[in-house]
């Protein structure tokens, strides 16, 4: 396929003159606008979603819902303040088309949701989509009662022949390639006739709080879900049949695209506020309070919001990231500018995310200098000193932004197709540049 000027043009990369002091307003989670459209569509009331991520997956998932017949209404809210999108629940309708782009949530969480059309969805998307594992969600669907039409390879493109119901039921997956298969299940398991149970029988089972994310925000709309940690047995999670509630819920910011932010913090010696950092979360970039503090920064909860400053010395480290796996590209970021070598363990799987990102991370910054291996299951760093160059991205928004955190600290790095971060943040080359102050 022919790039347009857009993904082959390259961006410069700011370069940091001195220490960062900003606050930045990061948009709304991208995890959690799309579970809270799902289950809004899947409601038997109107919602609202105050301050939704506005970015390519969440308008992929708005049109894709509208598509099979879900209202969605784009406005500000009731009281005036900030973007707020009215959901209105309606049947779910075929034939439709959905268009996934690369967007995993969009892939994985809807199949079930089409199951429940009254007639056929078809499914497709980017060419990356067509390599990005599903097999987990086509099987189990079929299992529990669905009938979908796809290549044999366990991926798009398909048709799910919605039949307008769902026996729904007991089975089990192997969601080692992905935590989604696991939510997408329990995100429609309310509305199938005998809800979900779902046994992950896999090795392993990557972004647990992902997971914990789609139990919650479950159970805030009147479903009952038992987990292992609510005191079931271990890999199992059982969602019953019932109704659910249109709610009224606003949209944490997203704090894995707080990442880049704080790491210019940590890069630079500086400081970075971002406002309305929950208090409590199951966004897994709560974790970064955790491991940028081992990286040498510090970081102060307030009301207001997270306080994060660096110390000037940034530090390798050694970390299993498999309950957190899309914060990598960032830390492998810093880890390549650190006074120490660095482990990044346990994102194997991140081998299929929007595009393999262990044998990118090492490319593009070895290419740069830098001194990377691949492991079995993540990445080994050795700091070096770094020179300019030409980061690609891959069409991946998490490397465009891994590749900006490098060049706050090394001169003459060009981020290829900076645009890609649209995915899931369209204002970041703006916010970048306006936490520089440039
Ligand atoms: O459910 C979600 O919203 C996500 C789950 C994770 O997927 P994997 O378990 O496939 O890594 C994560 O990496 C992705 O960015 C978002
Ligand atoms: C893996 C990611 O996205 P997706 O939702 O497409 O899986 C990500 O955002 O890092």
């Amino acid at each position: 396929m022919a790039l347009n000027p857009a993904e082959t043009a390259l961006w410069p990369a700011p370069h940091a003159s001195g220490a960062v002091d900003a606050t930045v307003h990061v948009p709304g989670s991208k995890s959690v606008t799309n579970r809270a459209l799902v289950l809004a569509a899947l409601a038997s009331e109107p919602g609202w979603l105050r301050r939704p991520l506005r970015s390519r997956d969440t308008l992929l998932m708005a049109a894709a819902l509208r598509e099979m017949g879900v209202g969605i209404e784009e406005g500000v809210g009731p009281d005036g303040t900030g973007e707020t999108w009215r959901v209105l629940p309606a049947g779910l309708r075929g034939p439709a088309t959905v268009n996934v782009g690369n967007a995993g949530t969009v892939m994985r969480f809807l199949p079930p949701v089409a199951a429940l059309a009254d007639g056929p969805v078809r499914f497709d998307g980017d060419p990356r989509s067509y390599e990005r594992p599903l097999n987990g969600v086509i099987d189990a669907l079929r299992v529990l009662g669905a009938r979908i039409d796809d290549d044999g390879r366990g991926a798009l493109p398909l048709t799910v022949h919605g039949g307008g119901a769902l026996d729904g039921g007991p089975v089990e997956i192997d969601a080692s390639s992905s935590s989604q298969f696991v939510s997408a299940l329990l995100l429609s398991g309310p509305r199938f006739n005998q809800g979900v149970e779902v046994r992950h029988v896999g090795a392993s089972l990557p972004s647990l709080p992902h997971i914990r994310m789609t139990v919650d925000m479950l159970r805030a709309v009147g479903a009952q879900v038992d987990t292992p940690e609510s005191g079931g047995e271990p890999n199992v999670w059982r969602v019953t049949p019932g109704a659910l509630l249109g709610r009224d819920l606003t949209i944490e910011p997203d704090l894995s695209n707080a990442q880049p932010f704080l790491a210019a913090a940590l890069v630079t010696g500086g400081k970075v506020v971002i406002p309305d950092w929950p208090a409590r979360t199951t966004q897994p970039g709560d974790k970064l309070r955790e491991i940028f503090t081992e990286m040498g920064g510090s970081c102060e909860l307030t009301e207001y919001g997270l306080v994060f400053t660096g110390s000037g010395a940034i530090h390798g480290i050694d970390v299993d990231l498999s309950e957190v796996g899309e914060l990598t590209p960032g830390i492998a970021a810093v880890a390549a500018l650190a006074d120490s070598p660095s482990t990044l363990r346990g994102v194997a799987h991140l081998r299929l995310h929007e595009t393999d990102r262990l044998a990118a991370l090492t490319k593009e910054i070895n290419e740069l200098g830098g001194d990377v291996t691949e492991t079995a299951d993540g990445l080994h760093i050795r700091p070096r000193t770094l020179h300019g160059g030409t980061f690609h991205t891959y069409e991946d928004h998490r490397m465009a932004t891994a590749g900006a955190i490098i060049g706050l600290a090394v001169e003459g790095v060009q981020i290829e197709n900076v645009a890609t971060t649209a995915k899931t943040l369209p204002d970041f080359p703006e916010l970048w540049t306006g936490m520089l102050g440039a």
